[in-house]
């Protein structure tokens, strides 16, 4: 037998001869390794049939064999076929170098390289008449699925044969790689789509020529449209777009996310809307993303970030006394009703922690708690802060506090700053359950309970400065907090609450001494549970001491105490002169000699202060600090 010449058929006839392979062996069935090529068969053998059909000689078969070399698949010449078939070759032999010796198939896989074989290059006796051109096939990823072959007689060789099969190899393997692209980026879009579909931000990608691109489907909850029906058409002829986002469209520009009004199938509709520009690499303009959000879900983050929370429950609220147990019970009851509430008493006595705790035991517990105080804010502010703006063209709009507390309570401090129209304005409010935006038309419903707190409201009732329909809507459920001198010894149990909490908050034990006690019992607190919280933590603050006493205890509250302490039968009637006395001056002092303020700082009329600096001889001197 003559050994060929070239390397690897020269490599490939040692092998097998070392191996003693029988060159007159039979062909032998493989195991056929079908893995990752179920789907590419039919794509191997559509291109194999369109190369056999351009040939101008067909007189040959295609052979198609797995990445071990058996015989997968074959098509072609019937002759040639016929002439394969009496040697034993057709579909599952194998040409693996083991069980068929050399050969272009087992030597392209083992090469990774073109090859032809023909005659007696071929090892066994049962290829000898044959000739073979092989290439391998490469996935994507560079590995080898199998050989594409051309099998003709040794004798009528095809002059392209080899040029033919790498070419074919080639334009598969492009195939390959082109459909593996194409898979993952129908993976990414999918991806993508879904991705889109569960935020809760809607999308539209708007085309160049204003036509709806896509769109996802929250779209369809946000705008009331038929997200199916509208993909394709312009963005107009399914829904107009509000100005500044029709705007931003037709000038490619960028507009930041701010609330618009789109005029949807079910009326006005409210959207945080914000349009950015898509451009590619060589900066053509692809078309505009339109961002939407619900005002809902905005809404909610406002309260969520500005902890719209109520922290104070009932038990938060520390006192025994018949007056505090009296204010509880009608709290209680105000919590477990519907109707607006109004919190009366003195500055100090704990209004808010009542609302708070009203709004924790009320039905509305889950929802925002918001504080406005409209003594705080400039009357001319108020309108904007508690109805909203509506947005216009070149200025976003924003939600008020009212919009904001939606679900919720809305507790407004010092009622009685409101001017006469914004009193109209919150009946309106309370009564249709719909807020105006100040500079809009469009209603907002809203549903929120409020809270109120204010000054001589009665009195200005009367006075025709407070609306009375106002005043009736506000106060359905009343709650009259007592001042802290009514209530008794919740002093004492008020001062031990609160210095066992300084003493937690400083990290070290501090306690109150009887005397100390006693004293803080009788001061008369013109400023309430707020003044006795801030002598103490002042007390605690500037004293190392563990036990305080009255000698800590600031002097205008020592001093108060003395005739106590010094009288053996203080009479009842003269201790509650003195403290009233003390009281007045304290107040005028902290008013700086404003005589409204004082009054107000002590819960009673203007008049009644008079009249009781007279009785005191208390001259408006005596209250300059
Ligand atoms: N009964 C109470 N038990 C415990 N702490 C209280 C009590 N009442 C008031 N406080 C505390 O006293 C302080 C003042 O209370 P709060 O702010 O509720 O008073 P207010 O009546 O709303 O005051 P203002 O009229 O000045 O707004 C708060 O720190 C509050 O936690």
């Amino acid at each position: 037998m003559a050994t060929p010449s070239i390397p690897p058929i020269q490599r490939s006839w040692a092998r097998c001869q070392a191996r003693g392979l029988d060159p007159t062996c039979a062909p032998q069935t493989g195991m056929i390794n079908l893995s990752g090529w179920s789907h590419l068969q039919a794509l191997v053998r559509s291109s194999i049939e369109d190369l056999y059909q351009l040939s101008d000689h067909p007189g040959f078969v295609v052979v198609i064999c797995d990445d071990q070399g058996t015989i997968i698949d074959m098509a072609g010449d019937s002759a040639i076929m016929a002439q394969a078939q009496q040697y034993g070759i057709g579909y599952g032999i194998t040409l693996a170098e083991e069980y068929a010796g050399t050969n272009a198939v087992d030597l392209a896989l083992r090469e990774a390289l073109p090859c032809q074989t023909a005659g007696d290059d071929h090892y066994c006796q049962w290829l000898q008449s044959f000739a073979l051109a092989a290439a391998p096939i490469f996935s994507p990823d560079g590995r080898a699925l199998g050989a594409l072959a051309i099998l003709s007689l040794a004798e009528e060789r095809h002059p392209y044969a080899l040029g033919m099969v790498i070419a074919a190899a080639q334009a598969f393997h492009s195939q390959l790689r082109a459909e593996r692209l194409l898979n993952e980026a129908n993976d990414q879009l999918t991806e993508l789509y879904a991705t889109l579909d569960t935020i809760n931000e809607g999308l539209i990608f708007v085309g160049p020529n204003g036509e709806i691109r896509r769109l996802s489907r929250r779209v369809a909850s946000i705008l009331g449209i038929n997200v199916r029906s509208a993909a394709g058409r312009p963005l107009t002829s399914v829904i107009s777009p509000p100005p500044a986002i029709a705007a931003a469209l037709q000038q490619l520009s960028t507009l930041e996310e701010q609330e618009v009004i789109w005029q949807t199938p079910t009326g006005a509709q409210a959207v945080i809307c914000g349009v950015r520009p898509v451009w590619d690499r060589s900066r053509r303009y692809l078309g505009s993303v339109i961002t939407l959000r619900p005002t809902e879900s905005v809404r909610q983050l406002v309260q969520q970030v500005v902890g719209a929370r109520a922290a104070f429950t009932f038990r938060d609220i520390v006192g025994q006394s018949e007056s505090m147990r009296q204010a509880m019970r009608q709290a209680r009851l105000a919590a477990a009703g519907r109707g607006a509430i109004l919190l009366r008493g003195e500055a100090g006595v704990g209004k808010e922690i009542f609302a708070q705790a009203i709004h924790n035991a009320s039905s509305r517990a889950g929802g925002p708690f918001i504080r406005v105080s409209c003594a705080a804010i400039p009357r001319q502010l108020i309108d904007s802060e508690l109805f909203g703006v509506e947005g216009t063209d070149r200025q976003p709009g924003r939600p008020g506090k009212l919009e904001l507390a939606h679900g919720g309570v809305l507790y407004l401090e010092a009622i009685d700053a409101l001017s006469f129209d914004q009193q109209t304005s919150l009946l309106r409010v309370i009564e249709m359950g719909r807020v105006i935006r100040t500079g809009g038309a469009r209603p907002i419903p809203v549903d929120v309970r409020v809270i109120t707190t204010g000054h001589g409201l009665e009195q200005l009732v009367e006075e025709g400065r407070f609306r009375a329909d106002l005043y009736a809507r506000l106060s359905a459920f009343v709650v009259d907090i007592p001042p802290l001198r009514q209530r008794g010894d919740d002093i004492i149990l008020l001062a031990n609450h609160m210095i066992r909490r300084l003493s937690e908050q400083f990290g070290r034990q501090v306690a109150l001494d009887p005397d100390a006690l006693a004293a803080l019992r009788t001061y008369p607190w013109p400023g309430n549970v707020r003044e006795l919280e801030v002598v103490l933590e002042q007390m605690v603050q500037t004293n190392a001491k563990s036990v305080l006493t009255v000698s800590d205890l600031p002097p205008a509250i020592a001093r108060h105490t003395t005739p106590l302490l010094i009288s053996d039968s203080p009479r009842l009637a003269e201790t509650q002169e003195l403290s009233e006395r003390d009281a007045i001056l304290r107040a005028g002092r902290a008013a700086g000699g404003r005589l409204g303020r004082a009054a107000a700082l002590l819960g009673i009329s203007r008049a009644t202060l008079w009249r009781k600096m007279t009785r005191y001889r208390i001259s408006r001197e005596d209250m300059v600090p």
